[in-house]
């Protein structure tokens, strides 16, 4: 739809009363996003900017949305996943603070709870459709990401208008999930209409800044294989951002995830969980926390020296897949709970997924299992039952279920991510001829910036190095304090 010239795809406008007092209440949660826009109200260092942002369009990021609009920034946005989108956030960064649902003043957004995969990937196709002063089409020059989806449209789009051709894909290759056919149609009908429409898109992104460990992922992957058409900031390792919202934020989400999905007693229960990185970490200490018997899986031998001495049980998923009431999955990768696991699993266990994307479960290969029945429960929540009468309880279709089932990782952690990605922002929008086509992070006194915000928002107080002891440990009196390999 298109009103007072803000084109828009959402659920319902007549949320964003709603959403604007629950977006008022997150920003009291967020003084890393309020500092920022103190700091930078006169500058307005994104005057100019065209931000595509793809990332789950919740309370929090309607909140970094218009911290990016009020240092000047034009902004369209779409979530991430078709599960995440917070539907009242979504109907009030449309309206924006001063509009109305007849007549809305805030960002174009292209996002609700329940799109299907066609749909997502209309609404990021709408994501670089900007018009300049004049109406003329044109398209975004910076990407906000989480995932790379966005990175990828374009960076497919190229490829594909470099060879002139978008590749076949047999109906039966079960190599090829149904979501890259659909991104495959997309391309096919864009280079259709304009050959060269991704390659002018291309040529005027000054960089991407990227949320999420999956999609700093394949920006090194693409920068490996010199195919990065533009710099790219990794926000997902600033140790403001994984040290605390892959941990701390999955360490409240997932809890509040199975509670809404399923309400049952964690306690008591064993919980196994796929890989004990950041996420892993953060969602072993949950479970425990409730009282699970925590089993971790692991391939790396660090991280499951960590787990073992922090208390935890490190097994093969193979070996106790069968004892299991809870099984979470956090490793980013692939096929990690096969339909062989899920048959031998107890009944009713719980099948939950917090990596990035939906690949970590095999649901198609579940949906293909000879006499198999899905129950729908309610939204996000079926029941699969297998031939032997054994069933398992899967979330949000095995997709981020921390915000499909429920609301995310809370304000306060997000304030710090989102610190990066602003900060991130303006740094490559300004600076970007001082970047290559390589994947950068932020300098360690921004990461400690983005902290000491957030310390003395709780009421911390730091303690301040003498001239004498700084000089001792050979760093300045105001930091950085650690040297680039410490590891916190
Ligand atoms: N509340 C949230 N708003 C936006 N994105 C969220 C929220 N909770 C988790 N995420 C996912 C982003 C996270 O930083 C990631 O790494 O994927």
């Amino acid at each position: 739809r298109n009103l007072n010239g803000i084109d828009f795809a959402v659920a319902d406008l007549g949320l964003a009363e709603f959403g604007r007092k629950e977006i008022r209440l997150a920003e009291h949660e967020m003084p890393g996003l309020m500092e920022l826009r103190r700091e930078y109200a006169e500058a307005r260092p994104l005057h100019g900017a065209r931000v595509a942002g793809s990332l789950h369009m919740t309370v929090q990021t309607a909140v970094l949305i218009e911290t990016l609009v009020s240092l000047g920034a034009e902004v369209r946005w779409v979530s991430c996943n078709i599960f995440s989108t917070q539907d009242h956030a979504a109907a009030a960064t449309v309206v924006g603070p001063h509009g109305t649902p007849e007549e809305p003043k805030g960002v174009p957004v292209f996002a609700w709870k329940g799109e299907t995969l066609e749909e997502y990937w209309w609404c990021t196709e709408q994501l670089f459709l900007f018009r300049d002063e004049n109406g003329e089409l044109v398209g975004p020059n910076m990407i906000l990401d989480d995932g790379g989806d966005a990175t990828l449209l374009v960076h497919k789009g190229v490829e594909f208008e470099t060879t002139g051709v978008v590749p076949t894909v047999e109906d039966d290759d079960l190599t090829v999930s149904d979501e890259y056919r659909i991104i495959l149609d997309t391309l096919r009908r864009s280079l259709a209409a304009d050959a060269h429409r991704w390659t002018t898109v291309a040529d005027g992104i000054r960089g991407v800044t990227e949320e999420t460990t999956t999609g700093v992922h394949r920006l090194y992957q693409l920068a490996e294989q010199g195919q990065l058409l533009f710099p790219a900031i990794n926000v997902n390792d600033s140790v403001t951002k994984s040290k605390f919202d892959n941990t701390y934020g999955i360490r409240h989400s997932l809890i509040d995830g199975l509670n809404r999905a399923t309400d049952v007693l964690i306690g008591g229960k064993v919980a196994l969980v796929c890989g004990f990185g950041d996420v892993g970490k953060g969602s072993a200490s949950a479970l425990a926390g409730q009282g699970a018997r925590v089993i971790v899986s692991e391939v790396d031998p660090i991280c499951a020296l960590q787990a073992l001495l922090q208390g935890y049980q490190v097994a093969t998923l193979e070996s106790v897949v069968d004892k299991a009431d809870i099984i979470v999955t956090t490793t980013g990768n692939k096929d990690i709970i096969t339909t062989e696991a899920m048959s031998r699993m107890k009944h009713q266990a719980i099948v939950a997924n917090v990596g990035h994307f939906d690949n970590e479960i095999d649901v198609a290969g579940l949906g293909r299992i000879p006499g198999i029945i899905r129950i729908n429960i309610k939204p996000q929540v079926d029941e699969w039952v297998f031939p032997d009468g054994h069933s398992i309880i899967l979330l949000s279709e095995g997709r981020l279920m921390n915000l499909g089932n429920a609301t995310g990782h809370p304000s306060f952690v997000m304030s710090n991510s989102f610190s990066n990605q602003v900060i991130a922002q303006v740094e490559l929008f300004t600076k970007f001829e001082e970047y290559n086509k390589d994947v950068y992070r932020l300098p360690k006194h921004l990461d400690e910036k983005v902290a000491k915000i957030h310390v003395l928002a709780l009421g911390g107080e730091l303690t301040k190095l003498t001239k004498e002891q700084a000089e001792y440990i050979g760093v300045d009196v105001e930091g950085p304090f650690k040297p680039e390999h410490y590891r916190y």
